[in-house]
This record gives structure tokens, C-alpha cells and sequence, in this order.
């Protein structure tokens, strides 16, 4: 029996970047029985991270970690999406002061999801390309539904995925897998995925995708929680504390090349792009 306690209501939803209007982006709901959190994203319709989604993911995560649950289970209220990566409009055409706070939170909310004390799993109950792949490799564990794509496909736009971005993946895929697949942009089917290693589990459904999650985070049941977060931590201090010491020259190589008139034609192109398709559906 699961009571809901809905532990974050958050607002500013923004599907223009210049509307705000009172709907919740992410939710939080503890089950009592296995104090186990669900960290739901809700923005439709792809989930696409803009600043105020990745601050209520921040802000979701912080207070997983405050309320002493026993882990973190992170999935999408989409049937079909878990998240369409970073939202393009925060990118193509950028208001300045704007895409740094966008930059700036992505590496927060990144730094507090890769660096979390409580074990972390994904349920990836849609298409994760690019930065919802980011957050899927930033958990401990993946568990996904069939007929989806997830992968970091940023050369497909080309766009240069962040050293800390090849970080998660690489924590998850063999060097030769992840240099390939990078370079490629490559979008692995949720077969491909699973064969690779980029997920660890398959589901036929979102609930069996948690029930996996629940069951992979209680196979720390009975390990001491200090000395398994403390050895969590361990392994990927190195790639937290880079972050942590180029955060500054991160974002100002981020507001360079996303400031090339190049990338922004690519941008252009390519949102034209998904915006066709949307309408021929
Ligand atoms: C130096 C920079 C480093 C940056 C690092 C990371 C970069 C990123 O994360 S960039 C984002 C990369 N994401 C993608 O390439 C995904 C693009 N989207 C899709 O492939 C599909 O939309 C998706 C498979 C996720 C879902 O397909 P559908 O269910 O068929 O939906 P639609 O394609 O019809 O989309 C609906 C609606 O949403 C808009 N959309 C989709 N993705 C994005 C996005 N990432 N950002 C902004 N908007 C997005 C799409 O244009 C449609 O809009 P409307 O036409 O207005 O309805």
C-alpha cells in the first residue's frame, strides 16, 4: 500500500521561456513499506530540462536526501518520454543572463544526482536521448521498457558533450563503447542498450521498471548505509570534484560555443526540424 506524500510541489512551469504559470515539474512520493522515493518528471510533452525543471530536479533531489529515504527511484509521468534531453530553446537564441543560470543549474542538478549518498536507480519508461540520458547514466542503476531510444547524441547536432557528460557515461560503458558511440551520436534502441550494457535491466511496463528499481536498491538492505554511500562517493569523487574545480571555465566554454553563429544555425535547423515532424504526426 503506497501513501503518496507529495514532498515537492513545485512551480514555474515554462513551456515558453518567458511564461511562468503555478504547475508542478517534478514530484516526490515516499512509499511507506520500502521508504524507497519516486522523483517523477512531469513537463510536458518531452520533459525537455529548461532552468526550472533542472531546479526542481536539484531542489527534488535535496530533499530525497534530507527526508532519509532509502533510495531514489527517477522516472517521467509521460507514457513515451523520460526526458528529451536539454530543452533547444534554452540554447538557440539565448537570453545571456538566462542560459547561464540554465548552465549553471544543469551542473548543480548533475553534481547532486551523480554525487547523491542514497542509492540511485532510473525507470526509463521513454525515449532518454542526450541530457535525459545524462540523468539516466547519473544513477546507479537503469531499468528500461522496450521500443525506446536513449543514448547521448549530441555530434548529431553538432553540439560537444561536456567532459563531465562523458564522465556518467563512461561510469556505465567500457572506454572503446563510449568513444565510439559518442562519436557517433549514436541512439541505441532499448535491445541495443541492454546488449551493451548502457541498461541493466529491461521491463514490459513503468511499474515493472520500478518494482526493478525497488528491487535493485533493496540489495543494499543490508549493507551499512555509511560505508556503502561513503564508497560510492569514493569512485566518483574524481569526476565530481573536476566539475567542481572547472565549473567556472565550463560554463564560459558552454556560452562560446553555444554562442557560434554555427551552432546556432545547426540549432535552428534542427528544432525546424523536430518541428516538422511534430506537425505531420
Ligand atoms: C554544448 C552543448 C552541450 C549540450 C549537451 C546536451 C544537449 C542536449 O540535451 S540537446 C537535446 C537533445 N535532444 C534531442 O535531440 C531530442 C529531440 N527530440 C526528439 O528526438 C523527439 O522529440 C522525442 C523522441 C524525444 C519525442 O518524439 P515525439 O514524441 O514524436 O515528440 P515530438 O518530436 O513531436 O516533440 C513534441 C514537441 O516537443 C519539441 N521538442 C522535442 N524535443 C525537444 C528538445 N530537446 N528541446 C525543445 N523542444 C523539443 C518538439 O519540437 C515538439 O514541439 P512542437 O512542434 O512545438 O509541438
Amino acid at each position: 500500500m503506497m501513501r503518496s506524500k507529495v514532498l515537492s510541489l513545485v512551480a514555474r512551469a515554462a513551456s515558453n521561456r518567458m511564461m511562468s504559470t503555478a504547475t508542478k515539474l517534478t514530484t516526490v512520493e515516499v512509499n511507506d513499506k520500502t521508504g524507497i522515493a519516486t522523483l517523477t518528471m512531469n513537463r510536458p510533452p518531452v520533459n525537455g530540462l529548461n532552468l526550472e525543471l533542472l531546479q526542481d530536479l536539484k531542489s527534488s533531489i535535496d530533499e530525497v536526501e534530507g527526508n532519509k529515504s532509502r533510495g531514489l527511484i527517477l522516472t517521467s509521468s509521460s507514457s513515451t518520454i523520460f526526458s528529451a534531453g536539454l530543452d533547444i530553446l534554452e540554447m538557440y537564441k539565448p537570453d545571456k543572463d538566462r542560459i547561464r543560470a540554465f548552465w549553471t543549474q544543469l551542473q548543480e542538478t548533475w553534481l547532486a544526482l551523480y554525487g547523491s549518498s542514497v542509492p540511485t536507480a532510473a525507470a526509463i519508461n521513454g525515449h532518454s536521448p542526450a541530457g535525459g540520458c545524462l540523468l539516466a547514466t547519473s544513477c546507479e542503476y537503469r531499468v528500461m521498457v522496450p521500443n525506446f531510444t536513449i543514448g547521448l547524441n549530441e555530434t548529431q547536432l553538432g553540439i560537444v558533450a561536456p567532459k563531465w557528460f562523458m564522465a556518467s557515461f563512461l561510469s556505465v560503458l567500457p572506454q572503446r563503447e563510449a568513444e565510439r558511440a559518442l562519436n557517433q551520436g549514436r541512439m541505441f534502441t532499448t535491445e541495443e542498450a541492454l546488449k551493451v550494457g548502457l541498461i541493466d535491466e529491461t521491463a514490459n511496463s513503468k511499474e515493472e521498471a520500478i518494482e526493478k528499481c525497488v528491487a535493485f536498491i533493496g540489495t543494499f538492505a543490508k549493507v551499512n548505509p555509511l560505508a556503502r554511500s561513503l564508497t560510492k562517493q569514493q569512485f566518483r569523487a574524481a569526476d565530481l570534484q573536476q566539475l567542481q574545480n572547472e565549473r567556472q571555465q565550463d560554463l564560459e566554454k558552454f556560452l562560446f560555443f553555444v554562442n557560434q553563429p554555427a551552432v546556432q544555425k545547426g540549432l535552428g535547423i534542427y528544432l525546424e526540424g523536430l518541428k516538422k515532424k511534430a506537425k505531420k504526426q
